[in-house]
């Protein structure tokens, strides 16, 4: 079966990066490659453009495909929307000079916005009183309402740093995205698809968690439990010919300082704090 993943660009890397921790390790995957084997023989990662992905999915050219969300809601594209791998945050806005005199919607009658994101322009002014002319642009689309070809734009924001600089201002939020696994209806429930997801899911489960052991006395066990945080009680285990417990317990990342130290209150020593790769439900 075949992944379709970003060729360049911000999500490119992350993708790969996330693929490898969940244990799909890519077999010369050089750079310009079209495609790259995997450690499993039966998955192939191909290489397409973010925008492109969801098309290749729809038409079975891959199974499953790892691209933003508004790039499979503006390729109008019936995909199933398996995973969200929070990255690539984003939210794509209506926004227009600062200084001029579109304040609101209803201020684009008769004008027009470029984007590039034509159909979820279309759809978004739908549910709206106006329906200005959309301008499909293919870039520097914060330019657009400064060099009289548009009123206002429709384009993403993360930090708002590029909306600042080019003095725009939001409008409304037309939508938020971030990168997905996706799927086709058909194939969501598929074996190989399952296993994908899981993989992946596993490392996300994992991520921003420790796993802590540690030997705690018998009469400690008690006041030992009570300060490990999180919902799952820890693994207690004996340790052979000793009077001590070995405990195991997964812990936020953020927990770890403050726990340490009352874990050490409490009577508990060999404290080990190690990653965890990925944490399978
Ligand atoms: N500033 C951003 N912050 C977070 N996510 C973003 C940002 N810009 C784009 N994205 C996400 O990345 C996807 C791909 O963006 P885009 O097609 O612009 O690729 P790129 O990585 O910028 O490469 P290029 O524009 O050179 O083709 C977008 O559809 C969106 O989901
Ligand atoms: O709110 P910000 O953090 O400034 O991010 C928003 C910018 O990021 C994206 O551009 P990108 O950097 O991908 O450049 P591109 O236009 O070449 O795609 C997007 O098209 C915006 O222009
Ligand atoms: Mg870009």
């Amino acid at each position: 079966m075949r992944i379709a993943v970003p060729n360049k660009g911000r999500l490119h890397q992350p993708t790969i990066d996330l693929l490898e921790r969940a244990g799909l390790h890519l077999i010369d995957g050089a750079d310009r490659k079209l495609y790259a084997e995997t450690v499993d023989p039966d998955v192939t990662v191909l290489f397409a453009r973010a925008a492109d992905i969801p098309e290749y999915v729809a038409d079975g050219a891959a199974s499953v495909g790892i691209t933003g969300f508004d790039q499979a809601r503006e390729s109008g594209t019936d995909l199933v929307d398996l995973l969200d791998l929070g990255f690539g945050r984003c939210r794509l806005v209506l926004a227009a000079p600062e200084d001029g005199n579109i304040e609101c919607v209803e201020d684009l009658a008769g004008g027009t916005v470029a984007t590039e994101f034509p159909e979820i322009a279309r759809s978004y002014f739908a549910e709206t009183s106006v329906s200005p002319t959309i301008a499909e642009v293919s870039g520097a689309t914060e330019l657009t309402p400064h060099v009289d070809i548009a009123d206002a734009i429709i384009d993403i924001t993360s930090t708002g740093t590029t909306l600042r600089m080019n003095r725009l201002a939001t409008i409304e939020e037309v939508m938020e995205s971030s990168v997905r696994l996706f799927a086709r209806p058909d194939t969501a429930e598929d074996q190989k698809v399952n296993q994908i997801q899981t993989a992946i899911q596993s490392v996300l489960a994992a991520d921003g968690k420790r796993y802590l052991m540690m030997n705690v006395p018998h009469e400690q066990l008690e006041d030992v439990r009570s300060v490990i945080p999180g919902l799952g009680g820890p693994t207690v285990m004996d340790i052979a010919g000793q009077d001590a417990l070995a405990v195991h317990a997964v812990v936020d990342e953020g927990d770890v300082f403050e726990t340490i130290s009352k874990l050490r209150e409490q009577g508990a020593s060999d404290i080990l704090v190690t990653e965890i790769e990925r944490l399978v439900a």
